[in-house]
């Protein structure tokens, strides 16, 4: 829960309605991006890591609403993807690709009259290069969270958190292909059940999920599960991104019977807030450095539904340090009753590790 008191009003209002448009708007780019995602739409990054014209049009979006709807508002932004691989000599072509995208997608929203260039695109991504920190406002982006999986098909997020003094507020997650109705009801799932989540949650004030489309907000809180023996787990569908064979340990330790399911993306993070599932584990490789728009929004959300997020020493996630997390021995989300348990598994499986 959070550690504030409960406010009476949202104090950020404004901010929330313009980060929900800005993630609803990115989302529409990347639907549409995904459902005919050819090989040339997906670059290697310096890091070998993918990025697609969809990562880069779901930035300009978000930045150009955030602009357009908080004009007086003084911010950076902290954002994943920057534009010097776009500057390069032969890049003109994808360039061009992501300014249609972006223009098209801003001509059938309708919301703003308005073209962007090319150079209008470079310097939009490149807004994103912020070093955030412990004082002032810093939005916080991740374009398309779980890029393997967009590309695969699958999960992937557009997340948005605002950090304020070194605090995060405010956490929006788009998760278009995430079903809207949890997948705990065991509703037997109907094609007409309705895809597409917006999760979204603001200090001392909750969390709440709505269609991405737009819908009544419902509030969410995580599972109440005590009892290990009776919770699932949530883990990267990547094997790269975390070590399994020290979640697996976990689980045993814990008497947790149901295989982890696999999921890309901080969908994860939104679909333990609503509790569709009990534990969400993320144990990166040695020498991986945690980002802050892999957990930002994410983390806020699971927090208000009453969850809390730690790392492998049992504090909480510090994101007032850059663009980087401080710490790099994992992540544990859960409810309250299951954290300590959770973290005292976690602890001891990285122990006989050693
Ligand atoms: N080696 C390694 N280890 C750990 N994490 C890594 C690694 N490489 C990448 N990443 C980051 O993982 C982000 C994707 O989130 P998940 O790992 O939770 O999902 S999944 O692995 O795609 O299932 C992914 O986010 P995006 O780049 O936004 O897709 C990366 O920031
Ligand atoms: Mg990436
Ligand atoms: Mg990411
Ligand atoms: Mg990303």
């Amino acid at each position: 829960m959070s550690q504030l008191p409960e406010v009476a009003g949202n104090p950020y209002t404004a901010e929330l309605a313009a980060a929900k448009k800005a993630v609803a708007l990115a989302a529409r780019l990347c639907q549409r991006v995904q459902q005919g995602i050819l090989q040339s739409d997906v670059q290697s990054k310096a890091d070998r890591t993918p990025v697609t014209v969809a990562d880069y049009g779901s930035q300009v979006l978000v930045s150009l609403v955030l602009k357009k709807e908080l004009p007086s508002h003084s911010y950076s932004m902290v954002a994943e993807e920057d534009s010097k691989d776009l500057r390069k000599d032969g890049a003109q072509e994808v360039l061009e690709h992501i300014t249609s995208l972006v223009n098209e997608t801003i001509a059938n929203d309708g919301s703003y009259n308005m073209s962007l260039s090319k150079e209008d695109v470079l310097a939009a991504i490149d807004g994103g290069k912020s070093e955030g920190g412990p004082s002032g406002r810093h939005w916080i982006l991740d374009p398309i969270d779980g890029t393997k999986g967009f590309i695969r098909g699958d999960q992937y997020a557009v997340a948005l958190g605002l950090l304020d003094e070194g605090k995060v507020v405010l956490g929006v997650l788009g998760c278009p292909n995430l079903p809207l109705k949890s997948t705990n009801t065991h509703n037997g799932g109907s094609s007409r059940d309705q895809v597409g989540s917006l999760f979204f949650a603001t200090i001392g004030c909750g969390a709440e999920v709505e269609a991405l489309e737009g819908s009544e907000p419902q509030k969410i809180s995580v599972c109440s599960i005590n009892n290990p023996t009776d919770a699932s787990f949530f883990e990267s569908y990547e094997a790269s991104h975390s070590k399994r064979d020290l979640t697996s340990s976990i689980a045993e330790k814990l008497g947790v019977q149901a295989p982890p399911v696999r999921m890309d993306s901080q969908a994860k993070y939104g679909a333990l807030a609503r509790g569709d599932g009990a534990i969400f584990l993320r144990i990166p490789h040695k020498g991986y450095i945690e980002t802050v728009w892999d957990h930002a929004a994410g983390s806020i959300i699971v927090t208000e539904a009453g969850g809390m997020v730690k790392d492998a020493s049992g504090n909480d996630l510090d994101f007032s340090k850059g663009r980087y997390l401080d710490r790099d021995r994992g992540i544990i989300a859960t409810n309250k009753y299951l954290m300590p348990a959770v973290l005292k598994a976690f602890q001891d499986a990285m122990e006989e590790e050693q």
